[in-house]
């Protein structure tokens, strides 16, 4: 099937950087959000991101302001009715989830294929509840969605061949790479990176060493470009323990318990970039260590 215009639902970090790849490959974008703010902003960061493409010679201006013209956005699901791909964004919380697939279904084209860019969810338990478990795919973009060239492409039990291929198309129509993912807790790149995060935090949670010293360690020791817990306030603590909860529930091994001090912090709602402060506070535009 060919795809043409794409849905994405949840105008987060994801939600921008995936419109953002697909508006400048063409494809005409409609951002929905519950949360029209959510919505002006990431057309802001779009157009920012863009600019800095720009200027760094990456991108045209022609081409950006294509691009941002192929972006609409709406804080109502059943505008996104009429789209040939749809891609789920928002928080990850099943539960949430749940609630948008009920709530969009019945607006969506038979053919329309649905995917989620879930970092952890099991891809069969979520198409199993939707009209089209065989149309139903993990579409998993990293961040920054821009500059990294990776895309997993996770099948549930139940998808067909041609939404395979059809999700295979469009990551090369992107100029990305796809790497695709069985169906188990947190695929691939979540399955490994996600616990040395939280490994970094029973480390700073035990006194081995400060929010600093761990990451210069992994910057400086191992050549990470992000150290750990800066990796983390860049993901978002809520998400990163959220991935670890799927990994302790989904594997039932106590090696993916989650650190208490991470679960402490997105407690005191310290999410990380998102939300001014994580392991670093970023209030003062200097990143300065919490502990
Ligand atoms: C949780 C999940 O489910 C899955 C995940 O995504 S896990 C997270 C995966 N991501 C990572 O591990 C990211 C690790 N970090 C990095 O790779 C790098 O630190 C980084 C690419 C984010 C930034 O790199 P940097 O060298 O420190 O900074 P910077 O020079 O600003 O950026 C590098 C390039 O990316 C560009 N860039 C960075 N963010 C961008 C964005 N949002 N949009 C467009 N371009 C962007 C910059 O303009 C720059 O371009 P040039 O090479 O042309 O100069
Ligand atoms: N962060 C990362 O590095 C990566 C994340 N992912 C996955 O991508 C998804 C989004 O993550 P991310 O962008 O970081 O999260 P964010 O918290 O940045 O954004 C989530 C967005 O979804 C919105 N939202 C919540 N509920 C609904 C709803 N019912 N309908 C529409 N929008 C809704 C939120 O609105 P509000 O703020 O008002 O609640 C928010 O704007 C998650 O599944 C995550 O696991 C995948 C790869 C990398």
């Amino acid at each position: 099937m060919a795809i043409e215009s794409v849905g994405i639902v949840g105008a987060g970090q994801m939600g921008n950087g995936i419109a953002h790849v697909f508006a400048l490959s063409g494809y005409e974008v409609l951002l929905n959000d519950i949360n029209a703010a959510a919505l002006d902003s990431a057309v802001a960061t779009i157009d920012r991101n863009l600019e800095r493409q720009v200027s760094r010679g990456k991108v045209s201006a022609e081409d950006k302001a294509a691009a941002m013209a192929r972006i609409r956005t709406t804080t109502s699901l059943a505008d996104l009715g009429q789209t040939d791909l749809v891609i789920e964004a928002a928080t990850e919380n099943e539960a949430v989830k749940n609630k948008i697939f009920d709530a969009l279904l019945p607006h969506l084209k038979p053919e329309t294929i649905l995917t989620s860019n879930t970092s952890s969810i099991s891809i069969t338990r979520l198409a199993s509840r939707t009209d089209r478990p065989e149309r139903f795919m993990g579409f998993h973009f990293m961040n920054p969605v821009p500059v990294m060239q990776l895309v997993e492409l996770i099948r549930g039990i139940a998808t067909d061949q041609p939404t395979y291929q059809t999700l295979l198309e469009v990551v090369a129509r992107l100029g990305k790479t796809a790497a695709s993912a069985e169906d188990f807790p947190a695929f691939i790149v979540n399955r490994i990176l996600v616990p040395m995060i939280n490994e970094a935090v029973y480390t700073l949670y035990e006194g081995v060493g400060s929010v600093r010293s761990i990451d210069e360690s992994m910057k400086l020791g191992a050549n990470h470009p992000m150290g750990p817990l800066e990796l983390a306030d860049f993901i978002g603590l809520d998400t990163c323990l959220a991935i670890m909860n799927v990994l302790h529930d989904g594997l039932a091994d106590t090696k993916y318990r989650p650190c208490p001090l991470l679960t402490k912090y997105v407690e005191a709602g310290w999410l990380g970039r998102k939300s001014g402060r994580g392991f670093y506070d970023y209030r003062s535009g200097t990143p300065v260590p919490t502990r």
